[in-house]
């Protein structure tokens, strides 16, 4: 089943997309950006970084101990908490401020194990990224709640839902061929949340089957987004929206959308770092 719709920005997104003069930073929330230990630690950046510039008034790096100096090295407008047992996350996210979290970005498989289940204790808005998702391959879905996000691209999606993936490979022996939007709608099902497909066709599926396709091809290929890190910027974008409250499948598509946006305005030559910083630009073509 095809049905899914091709993915644009509604003038209600573009108006969601905006500040008024009248708001302060907690009007457009707070977003938590998991960190993993030292010497792995850009990827949390590049997501924080991510969901500062799509508009999260705040954004913090819960970073362990041994990775402060390092993080604190790095930031500046990004903000730092200590966290180094799921009991210290559960203390810090008694902080009702604190609208949306993302995990995963190169923060240990192990270390994920241990944290799950108080980030999905939390009820709170969150992405379920890279490491947090090859964790969640074994944990099972139980935990996972509707306003979760998951990101995978192809190889953790084949992790998550390996009969699922194997349905997209192979040859139809009744019916139409199983297509990656018809994939990505079975595996939002049964998680029981959102799920974005990444890559150059990204689908994103939420489990009551709305389905929306999103193809970085033809006028909008973005091919230099094959790059490393790009996954984990992606993944803050989509924290930082659901910091401000944009629903798990509005902020999905949308930061989709301003991901491959941003890309395009940087071109040949991109590196993960950038996508982030050419924001603004995207933000100004579309006039907000
Ligand atoms: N700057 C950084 O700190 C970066 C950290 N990263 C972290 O590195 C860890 C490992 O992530 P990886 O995704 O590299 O490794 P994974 O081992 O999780 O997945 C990569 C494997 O999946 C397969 N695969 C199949 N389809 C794929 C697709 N469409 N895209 C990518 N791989 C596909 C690959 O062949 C490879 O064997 C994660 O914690 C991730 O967040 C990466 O995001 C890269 C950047
Ligand atoms: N050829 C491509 N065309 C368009 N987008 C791409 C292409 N290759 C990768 N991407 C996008 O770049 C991002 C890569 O994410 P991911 O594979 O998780 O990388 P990483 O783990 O290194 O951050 C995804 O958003 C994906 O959709």
């Amino acid at each position: 089943m095809n049905d899914a719709q091709l993915l644009t920005l509604t003038p209600e997104i573009k108006d969601q997309l905006r500040k008024s003069s009248q708001d302060h930073k907690f009007t457009h929330g707070h977003a938590l950006i998991l960190c993993g230990p030292t010497g792995h630690t850009g990827a949390a950046r590049l997501a924080a970084r991510g969901a500062l510039r799509v508009g999260a008034g705040l954004v913090s790096v819960a970073t362990p101990h041994e990775a402060l100096a390092e993080n604190a090295a790095h930031l500046t407008a990004i903000m730092l908490t200590e966290v180094d047992t799921p009991e210290a996350l559960t203390a810090t996210l008694m902080d009702a401020r604190i609208t949306a979290l993302c995990v995963g970005p190169a923060f240990g498989i192990a270390r994920a194990g241990a944290f799950l289940p108080a980030v999905l204790a939390a009820n709170r808005p969150t992405v379920i990224d890279a490491d947090a998702l090859t964790t969640l391959a074994s944990l099972g879905f139980d935990a996972v709640h509707p306003a979760c996000v998951l990101t995978p691209h192809a190889g953790e999606f084949k992790r998550l839902f390996p009969d699922i993936a194997a349905n997209i490979d192979a040859a139809a022996i009744t019916g139409a061929p199983h297509s990656k939007i018809d994939a990505t709608r079975a595996a939002a099902k049964r998680a029981g949340c959102t799920v974005l497909l990444k890559g150059a066709e990204t689908v994103i599926a939420s489990a009551d089957g709305r389905a929306v396709t999103h193809g970085a091809v033809g006028g909008r290929a973005a091919p230099w987004l094959a790059t490393a890190g790009a996954g984990d910027v992606l993944a803050g974008m989509i924290a930082g929206l659901l910091a401000r409250g944009f629903t798990p499948q509005d902020a999905a598509q949308t930061g989709a959308y301003l991901h491959v946006e941003a890309a395009r305005v940087v071109g040949a030559g991109l590196i993960a770092e950038d996508l982030p910083d050419a924001v603004p630009h995207v933000f100004r073509a579309l006039g907000l």
